[in-house]
Parts: structure tokens; C-alpha cells; sequence
């Protein structure tokens, strides 16, 4: 009969020990979860092993952002996130009210999209989403941008339809054309060089989402819509209101105490945005009505649909121009920014538009812009050093693995997307303005990781609106190119982090015809 000696009893605990360890490991790696597991027997490290600021009780890291005290500036967070990574790596953890990850390696990036729930889910729009709920003669839920859940899915579900698929986004390529026309000639009439060029973004784009998602014209270049107490100028300065605040709301709790000054903003921009939203749609219910005319907006194929309700629709129209004017006049900014200070990257795409748009007379359509290869590898060149937003939010359903660290549910990530796009392990001459890094085929091509520059987000719950976005800019950049040369007369522009990220000085550029 086989019998065990006292060593050999200690070398099979141990192996078994081992084998037990490893078994845990490597089906935790497969389901990619930790629910059912404990961490210890696991082997793997603990959450609060993760580096990171130093963590007091209460407060966590909040000290870091407090004036005077903190190192951190509330609106420069792309410079706290690469202090940070200089400082603790590419995993670095924070405790600003709530557990935080943030995440540089695409690779772990990859892996936190991968891992996410059938209904993946941010925690932000907190404090607007407390003021819709807190409506409900207006809005049925917290709105697209706040909502988690089955109940997020259900409105996606039903509003993405005609913004995702291409066939529904080229049918705006015309209208979207003319109202570019529109912004050219206003350069041409009435453009002051040394003027701040934002705010004009802003009215085109207000104007475009206008006409695209409601039918709905603002008519913002006209000198009565200039004024700042008209209906565009309200618009634009409530979306912005909206959005500026979103994010401090999101990180203090004084406001679910009472209305702070910060909390007010909120309600009266988005009170301002509801009024307009519930204008435009009463008068189109009535249009539709008496009409029965189709038309190929937004609003008119959410109509169409017997299923929703119409305080869905208000909530969705809110969150459309919330989302759609500061962000698209950003991200074209910052493209003109980069095409005004690299002529030579202007001369190729110049180059490009003249072999498609032979004559100033010729309209952009959907043909031309799929041929426009290198105007469209500037727009994600642009997004890769200046995304609208730095990274990407993610609250976490459910147990993950980053780099041998457990991460509970209940973490909020954020992907670092911004900084990791900007290191040179991960691009050559990562703060060269370079489009033809994205070009298959150019000398210059780099097969950059799929999970390194995300400027619309990942998977289910990435950007509604992406390719009606890329779409507008390409015509925008297009016949902004066409008619004029650009020169940028300003300094360097970096971002303020509010939310999206905004230019943080005024966009100077210098508009010289070509009258080709
Ligand atoms: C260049 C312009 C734009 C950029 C860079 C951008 C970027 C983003 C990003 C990063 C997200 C979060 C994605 C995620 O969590 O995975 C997002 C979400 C969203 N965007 Fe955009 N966006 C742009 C334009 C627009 C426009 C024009 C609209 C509306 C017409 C819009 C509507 C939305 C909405 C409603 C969401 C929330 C989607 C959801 O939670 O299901 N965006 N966008």
C-alpha cells in the first residue's frame, strides 16, 4: 500500500495549492469575471495595491483638486492624467467621491471594452439626470446621455435607427453643403480677421443639426440671430451652460443638498434648451398634421414611429443639441488648427478637393467624400491629438482583471485615450500632425493599435452620431479649403477640459480667398 512520508504530504499541499491557484487564475481569465471567486485564493492583487494620489478618509483624493492646496487643475485634466501616468504608470487609481481607474495601455483599453456589459454604462449627466427625473410632466427618464441599463437600450434602440446607418446620414450631405455656403460667404461678407472663428462653429453647426435632426432653421449668421438675446444665441449659450458644468456636478454632492450655483446653471440652460426643443416639436406635431409632408429630418422618422412618446422625443431633441453644437465646432476647430499650421499637409488636401470639386459651382455628395481619403485622414488625425473628449467613461457591472489587479464592480474607468495618443511607444512622432500615418499604402503608414485613439467611443454605447459628425467636419474642412488658404495667427492652442474639450484660447485663424 502506497504511503505517504510528511515530505511528500508537504509537496502535494503544495502542488495542490498551486494547481488550485492557477485553476482559479486561468478560469477567472476565461470568464473574464470574478464574481464566484475569492480574491485571495485568486492570487491576484488587490484594487488598492493599484498606484495612485494619496487617498484620505472622507475627501479621498479630492484634496488634489481643492484651489491653491491642489496640484491639479479641475479643467486640464489631459495634464493631470499624464502627470499621473508619469508618476504610478499605466494603471493609476483615484478616490475623487467615487473608486476610480484610469487606463493608458490600448491593450488594457481593449480589454475593459472587451469585458463590458450588454448594456455598458457611464456614470455622468448625475446631476441632470436628478434635475429631468425631478420633471415629469417633460421627460419620461434622464435622457440617452444619463441613462444606464435596459432601460438605456430601449431608447437607443428606438432614436439610432436613422442617425447610424450610412444610407440614412448621405441623405444630408446637401443640406449640410449649402449651410457651409452659408458660413463661406459670412468669411467673405463679414469676417474679421483676429476674431474669435469659435463662435461661428458653433452657429454652423447649430444650424446643420438644425436642419439635419428638426427641419428646424435658426438663420444664425443673420446680424438679428448675432444678437446675443435671439433664439440661436440662446441656444448655443444653453447647450454650452449644459454641457460646462456637467462634469463638477458630477464630482461634488453640495448640490444634492441644495441648488448650487453651478446646479442653478443646469436647470436654467436646460430649461432654455426643453423651451426650444417643445417649440419645434409642437409646431411640427401641428405641421405633420395639417401637412402630412415627409420630410428626411430626424424629428420626422421619430414621428413616424407609433411607439414613442412624445416626452422621449422632447428628452431626445434636449440631448441632440446638447451634444451636437460644442462638440462638432471643437473637433473642427482643432482640425483647422492643425491644417492652418502644417501648409504642406493644407497643399495635399487642397490637392485632393481640387481633383474632386473641380469647380466652385460643383456640390459636395456622398460619392465625393468617400473618395476624399486624405481630407478624412486628417479629421482622425486631428481627433487622435485632439479628442473632444480625453478618454472614454465606463461604470463596471461586474468583476474585472487589468494587469493581475481585481477591479470590482462598481469602478468608474476612464480610458486615457487622449495621453496614450500622444506617446511614441505607441506613435511615431506622436505630436506630428501627420495624416498619412492612417493612410494604407502611403510610406508613412502605421498600423496604429485599433484601441489607441477612440474619439467616438467603442461598441454599443460609442458616439449616436459618428458618421453624421465625420461627415459634417469633411464638409466643412472641404470647402473651407476650397475657397480660402489658412493661415493661424494665434499661439499654441491646448484644451480645457469641461466636459469636452474646448480650445483654450480663441481660434485665430486668417481666412485668404483663392478665388480658383
Ligand atoms: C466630432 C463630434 C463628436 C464627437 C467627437 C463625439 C464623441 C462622443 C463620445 C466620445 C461619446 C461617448 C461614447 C462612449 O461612451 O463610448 C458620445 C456619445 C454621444 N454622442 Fe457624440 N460626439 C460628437 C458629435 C455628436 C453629435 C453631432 C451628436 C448628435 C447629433 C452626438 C450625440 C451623442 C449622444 C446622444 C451620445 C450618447 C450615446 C449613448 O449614451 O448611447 N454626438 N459622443
Amino acid at each position: 500500500m502506497f504511503k505517504y512520508t510528511q515530505y511528500e504530504n508537504l509537496v502535494m499541499t503544495f502542488k495542490l495549492k498551486v494547481f488550485k491557484k492557477w485553476f482559479i487564475q486561468s478560469s477567472v481569465r476565461a470568464n473574464n469575471t470574478l464574481n464566484s471567486v475569492s480574491q485571495e485564493e485568486s492570487g491576484l492583487k488587490n484594487f488598492n495595491d493599484i498606484p495612485g494620489p494619496k487617498c484620505y478618509p472622507v475627501i479621498g483624493t479630492l484634496h488634489k483638486y481643492f484651489p491653491l492646496i491642489g496640484d491639479y487643475d479641475a479643467e486640464a485634466l489631459d495634464k493631470n492624467a499624464w502627470l499621473n501616468w508619469r508618476k504610478y504608470g499605466d494603471l493609476v487609481k483615484e478616490f475623487p467621491g467615487v473608486r476610480l481607474l484610469h487606463v493608458y495601455d490600448p491593450d488594457d483599453i481593449a480589454s475593459v471594452f472587451r469585458q463590458d456589459d450588454r448594456y455598458p454604462a457611464r456614470r455622468s449627466h448625475v446631476a441632470m439626470r436628478d434635475y429631468r427625473l425631478r420633471k415629469p410632466d417633460v421627460y419620461n427618464t434622464g435622457g440617452l446621455l444619463s441613462t444606464n441599463g435596459p432601460e438605456w437600450w430601449k431608447l437607443r434602440s428606438t432614436f439610432q435607427k436613422n442617425f447610424t446607418s450610412p444610407q440614412s446620414v448621405k441623405v444630408h450631405v446637401g443640406s449640410t453643403d449649402a449651410i457651409v455656403q452659408e458660413l463661406v460667404n459670412f468669411i467673405r461678407d463679414s469676417f474679421v480677421e483676429g476674431e474669435d472663428f469659435l463662435p461661428y462653429l458653433n452657429r454652423l453647426n447649430l444650424e446643420v443639426i438644425g436642419l439635419i435632426a428638426f427641419n428646424e432653421r435658426f438663420n444664425s449668421f443673420s446680424d438679428k440671430e448675432q444678437e446675443p438675446d435671439s433664439r440661436s444665441s440662446k441656444t448655443i449659450a444653453a447647450a454650452f451652460g449644459s454641457n460646462s458644468g456637467i462634469m463638477k456636478l458630477d464630482k461634488g454632492f453640495l448640490w444634492k443638498l441644495f441648488r448650487t450655483p453651478l446646479y442653478r446653471q443646469l436647470e436654467e440652460s436646460q430649461a432654455y434648451l426643453e423651451k426650444t426643443a417643445t417649440e419645434i416639436l409642437l409646431n411640427r406635431v401641428h405641421f405633420y398634421e395639417t401637412e402630412s409632408i415627409q420630410d428626411n429630418s430626424l424629428l420626422c422618422s421619430f414621428l413616424q414611429q407609433s411607439n414613442i412618446d412624445l416626452k422621449d422625443i422632447v428628452g431626445m431633441m434636449v440631448d441632440i443639441l446638447m451634444a451636437a453644437i460644442d462638440t462638432t465646432a471643437y473637433a473642427t476647430s482643432f482640425a483647422l488648427y492643425h491644417l492652418a499650421r502644417n501648409p504642406e499637409c493644407q497643399e495635399k488636401m487642397l490637392k485632393e478637393i481640387y481633383a474632386l470639386l473641380s469647380t466652385k459651382d460643383s456640390g459636395i455628395t456622398p460619392n465625393i467624400i468617400s473618395k476624399a481619403v486624405y481630407t478624412r485622414s486628417c479629421v482622425k488625425e486631428s481627433l487622435r491629438l485632439n479628442p473632444v473628449s480625453i478618454g472614454v467613461g465606463r461604470f463596471l457591472q461586474k468583476d474585472i482583471i487589468l494587469k493581475e489587479y481585481l477591479i470590482p464592480a462598481g469602478t468608474v474607468i476612464v480610458t486615457q485615450n487622449m495621453v496614450a495618443s500622444r506617446l511614441p511607444q505607441y506613435v511615431r512622432d506622436p505630436m506630428v500632425f501627420k495624416p498619412e500615418r492612417w493612410i494604407r499604402g502611403s510610406p508613412d503608414y502605421e498600423n496604429i493599435h485599433p484601441f489607441l485613439s477612440l474619439p467616438f467611443g467603442f461598441g454599443p454605447r460609442s458616439c449616436i452620431a459618428r458618421r453624421l459628425a465625420e461627415q459634417n467636419m469633411c464638409i466643412t474642412l472641404m470647402w473651407l479649403l476650397r475657397e480660402f488658404e489658412l493661415k493661424w495667427i494665434g499661439g499654441e492652442l491646448g484644451v480645457r477640459t469641461l466636459l469636452i474639450n474646448k480650445p483654450d484660447k480663441q481660434v485665430s485663424l486668417s481666412f485668404v480667398s483663392r478665388n480658383i
